[in-house]
């Protein structure tokens, strides 16, 4: 354990794209998506303490509880009961992703607490068993913790990693609209239609000949979502635009960062209320 402060990003996911294939029993669906991340996101920092806190700060910080509720919080104490561990950790929260947005901001908070906390306490413990220990706690944590280009199958934990040829290093841009939207109204509000496989083969070939298929549920229920689209779709030098996860956030790629940083300037001066980062995939 160390006295000083250590800190990992939750860095932003993004669902190039996203299959809705079956609903099932258990009420979840088994889905087949492409996760990307982007170079930016949350940033969870640790303090050795004797018991275990949270606080948070951040643009998106206000409102959201930093109790036992918070994934962070629920990550800590998953980790630190799978293998003893009795110490305790201060951490604090930058909180710059918006809240129940379709970038699983606090999927990658929970994810960064896992690998920040396996470091802060000496654990050593591998991916597959930080991933383990995601899965029961929200089926967008698995693919986080390594934060790579990934095809995440079942409910999204069953990985594997992408050859990111076409993707990495890709500028890109995220447009939320400020609507909180839950996951699971979205995938409840979903028609049941099979609308076929994802392709194999490299994400963004992939992804193009693909689907987000919880785009129309998500507009129906947040009909800014199609606006937000509509407003990447124009800009100079954008390559593919969709929304990620269950909305609301959308992204788009461009082919030059400048492209990307000169939508963002653009959307941010039209649409003031909305949030809008631009970056690279990572
Ligand atoms: C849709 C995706 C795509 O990456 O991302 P987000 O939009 O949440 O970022 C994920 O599958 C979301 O993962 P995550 O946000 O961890 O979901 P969970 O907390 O496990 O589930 C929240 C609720 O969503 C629904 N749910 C989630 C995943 C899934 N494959 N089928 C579902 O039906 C269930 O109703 C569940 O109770
Ligand atoms: N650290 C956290 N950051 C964000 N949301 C959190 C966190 N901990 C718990 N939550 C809860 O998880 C829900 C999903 O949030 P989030 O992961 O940001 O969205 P999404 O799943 O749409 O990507 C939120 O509604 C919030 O109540």
């Amino acid at each position: 354990m160390t006295g000083e402060t250590a800190a990992e990003t939750g860095w932003a996911k993004i669902n190039l794209a996203l299959h809705v294939r079956r609903r099932r029993a258990d009420g979840y669906h088994d889905i087949e998506t492409i996760f990307a991340f982007a170079d930016f996101g949350d940033i969870l920092s640790v303090r050795a303490a004797d018991d275990v806190t949270l606080t948070i700060g951040g643009p998106f910080g206000e409102g959201l509880p930093a109790d036992e509720s918070n994934l962070v919080l629920r990550a800590a104490r998953a980790l630190a009961g799978a293998y003893g561990i009795e110490t305790g950790a201060a951490l604090m929260l930058d909180k710059r992703l918006p809240v129940a947005s379709g970038i699983g901001g606090g999927s990658a908070d929970a994810a960064a607490a896992l690998r920040l906390l396996n470091r802060h306490w000496g654990i050593d413990a591998d991916e597959k068993a930080l991933c383990a220990i995601g899965t029961a706690l929200g089926a967008d944590i698995p693919a986080c913790v390594g934060s790579r280009t990934q095809r995440g199958d079942g409910v999204g934990e069953q990985l594997r990693v992408l050859a990111d040829d076409d993707v990495r290093g890709k500028a890109v841009l995220l447009v939320n609209p400020g609507t909180p939207l839950g996951t699971g109204p979205v995938f409840a509000a979903w028609d049941g239609a099979d609308r076929g496989a994802l392709a194999g083969g490299l994400p963004l070939a992939a992804a193009r000949d693909g689907r987000n298929d919880l785009e129309r549920p998500a507009i129906s229920l947040c009909p800014v979502i199609g606006t937000v689209i509509a407003a990447l779709e124009d800009r100079p030098g954008v390559a593919f635009t969709r929304m990620s996860g269950s909305g609301a956030t959308c992204f788009a790629l461009f082919e030059a960062e400048a492209d990307a940083e000169a939508a963002r300037a653009a959307i941010a001066a039209e649409h003031p209320g909305w949030w809008a980062a631009a970056g690279r995939l990572r």
